[in-house]
């Protein structure tokens, strides 16, 4: 599996109210933290599990924790930032590694400008957050600046992910998982996802 478009009501039921033009800041903000912790959710689901003793109300037990990498959430500036509080709802003891970049408006091509990573990311599993995955730049130069720190096991959480960014993804990185709550149409010519849910930044941050 390297593309999981999840098909959860819940997740279907809240992304349109997100697509829905006349949406406020304040209720798309909220959304895209809720489809975040949603999309937390299906990417930890495989994750392996290990006994451990623990002492219960009638004494001890065994307890359940989670084996191996711990995580660090990576938010992509700046609309990533939208999906973060969600995701830490579910996994609230991750590092956080920030990387800003944006992409420029003419050539579509992601221009860094931030990176501030987990010092041992090396030996955490990275979610990777962003609501628009659409020509792929951001995701894929986001994924390059990870794996030349050392880490080793990626995820991508998506919103919204367009066929054409995650092909491009899938070809140069076909060992990192990509979970969107919808693979939507097609790319505009401007680069924007159709139907998509226009600026996702504008949106969470209301700049526009
Ligand atoms: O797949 P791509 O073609 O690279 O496009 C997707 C990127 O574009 C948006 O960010 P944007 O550049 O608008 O920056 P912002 O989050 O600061 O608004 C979005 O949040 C992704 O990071
Ligand atoms: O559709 C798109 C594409 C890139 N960035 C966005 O915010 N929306
Ligand atoms: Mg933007």
């Amino acid at each position: 599996m390297s593309v999981l478009e999840i098909k959860h009501p819940l997740v279907r039921h809240k992304l349109s109210l997100m697509r829905v033009s006349s949406v406020s800041t304040r209720s798309f903000r909220q959304l895209a933290a809720e489809v975040g912790a949603l999309l937390t959710y299906e990417a930890t689901k495989d994750l392996e599990l290990e006994e451990h003793d623990i002492e219960g109300w009638c004494g001890p037990i065994k307890g359940e924790q989670i084996k191996g990498k711990k995580f660090t959430v990576v938010p992509i500036l700046r609309a990533g930032i939208g999906m973060l509080d969600g995701v830490l709802d579910l996994v609230p003891s991750a590092k956080i590694s920030v990387v800003g970049l944006y992409r420029d408006e003419e050539t579509l091509e992601p221009v860094p400008y931030f990176e501030k990573l987990a010092h041992d990311i090396e030996e955490r599993m990275a979610l990777i957050v962003d609501p628009m995955l659409a020509t792929g730049g951001s995701m894929i130069a986001t994924i390059e600046m990870l794996k030349a720190a050392g880490c080793t096991s990626i995820r991508a959480l998506v919103l919204v992910a367009a066929p054409e960014g995650i092909a491009k993804v899938q070809a140069a990185h076909p060992d990192v998982d990509i979970y969107t709550a919808s693979i939507d149409s097609h790319l505009n010519e401007n680069g924007y996802i159709i139907p998509g849910l226009g600026d996702a930044g504008d949106k969470i941050f209301g700049t526009k």
